[in-house]
């Protein structure tokens, strides 16, 4: 059975665990900041990674904000991140939809249950799109909604794809078109489908969350393309060259973070208990998700 290891504290196990990395992955709510919230010390934290030749990228499922919105937030944040490094659940499903879905040539437009990030990063990769922002779809469904969804006449036909990922704007409008997609046949794809999200100190709807609905009406669950997905850390690797034996992720959620170091057999996991997951989830006997150390916060690697 394997065991984590409390590095809180411990300046020579730090040491120890942070040279055995050329390169940290990591992931941002929860790790380094709530919302709007950045932790204390985080630039500082990353500022000393780098110091010692480190290599840094950012791996979020958070699908709102595109890579550019993430490189405002970061500078913002008084964080120094290049847009490079920079990697989010939307962008991760617009480079699976452009390059790896096979779709018909009529069936190459996107509906999308989400926000701008998810907008942006389609329209990088040349996919067309509707539902998302549209302010259309802001509204009550009225009765000629409800006959124009059944008879198909309010659809898109070009539509083959339904993304659905955190949509601060989910109304039943919204869900019943993404419903009505998929019983025509539109490939069920999800950015990510995390329970929560972590925000102002406490939890609140995440992706997945906002897309139960269409689970529970379509019968189905969607290919999520974000942590723990592989096809994640394959986009990440498509930019970043890396040995994975010298790559650690840093995350604060077992079933997302850590499982997705873990599957795609990565030097190490290291877990931070400012967010999603608490420690007595894998020190528990028999613990499904282990990783390899934790801290009670990042800035505890200043030591
Ligand atoms: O979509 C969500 O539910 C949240 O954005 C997700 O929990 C946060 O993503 P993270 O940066 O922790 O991967
Ligand atoms: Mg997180």
């Amino acid at each position: 059975m394997s065991v984590s290891h409390c590095l809180t504290g411990d300046k020579v196990a730090i040491d120890a665990f942070l040279d055995q990395f050329d390169v940290f992955l990591f992931d941002c709510d929860g790790v380094l900041w709530s919302g709007n919230h950045i932790f204390p010390d985080v630039p500082e934290t990353l500022d000393m990674l780098r110091n010692r030749g480190k290599r840094l990228v950012f791996v979020t499922n958070n699908s709102t904000k595109s890579r550019q919105d993430y490189k405002a937030k970061f500078d913002k944040a008084g964080i120094q991140a290049n847009v490079e490094e920079i990697f989010g659940s939307s962008y991760s499903a617009a480079i699976y939809i452009a390059r790896i879905l096979d779709l018909p040539a009529d069936k190459k437009k996107v509906y999308i249950l989400g926000e701008s990030g998810i907008e942006q990063e389609l329209a990088s990769e040349g996919i067309k799109y509707c539902g998302g922002t549209d302010p259309n779809m802001r509204r009550d469904i009225e009765q000629e909604d409800f006959d124009a969804l059944a008879d198909g006449s309010a659809l898109d036909p070009e539509v083959g794809v339904v993304l659905a990922g955190l949509d601060f704007h989910v109304n039943y409008l919204k869900l019943a078109y993404g419903l009505a997609y998929l019983q025509r046949g539109a490939v069920y794809l999800a950015t990510n489908t995390d329970s929560t999200l972590p925000m102002s100190k406490s939890f609140f709807l995440g992706a997945g969350g906002v897309g139960a609905p269409l689970v529970t009406s379509f019968g189905k669950e969607p290919l999520s393309l974000g942590k723990p997905s592989q096809a994640m850390l394959d986009a990440v690797e498509a930019k970043v060259k890396m040995d994975r034996s010298r790559t650690c992720m840093i995350g604060d959620r077992l079933n997302t973070d850590i499982r997705f170091g873990i599957d795609g057999k990565l030097g190490g996991t290291l877990a931070v208990l400012t967010g999603v997951s608490k420690k007595e989830e894998f020190l528990a006997d028999g613990a499904e998700t282990v990783p390899a150390a934790y801290v009670e916060k990042l800035s505890d690697l200043l030591g």
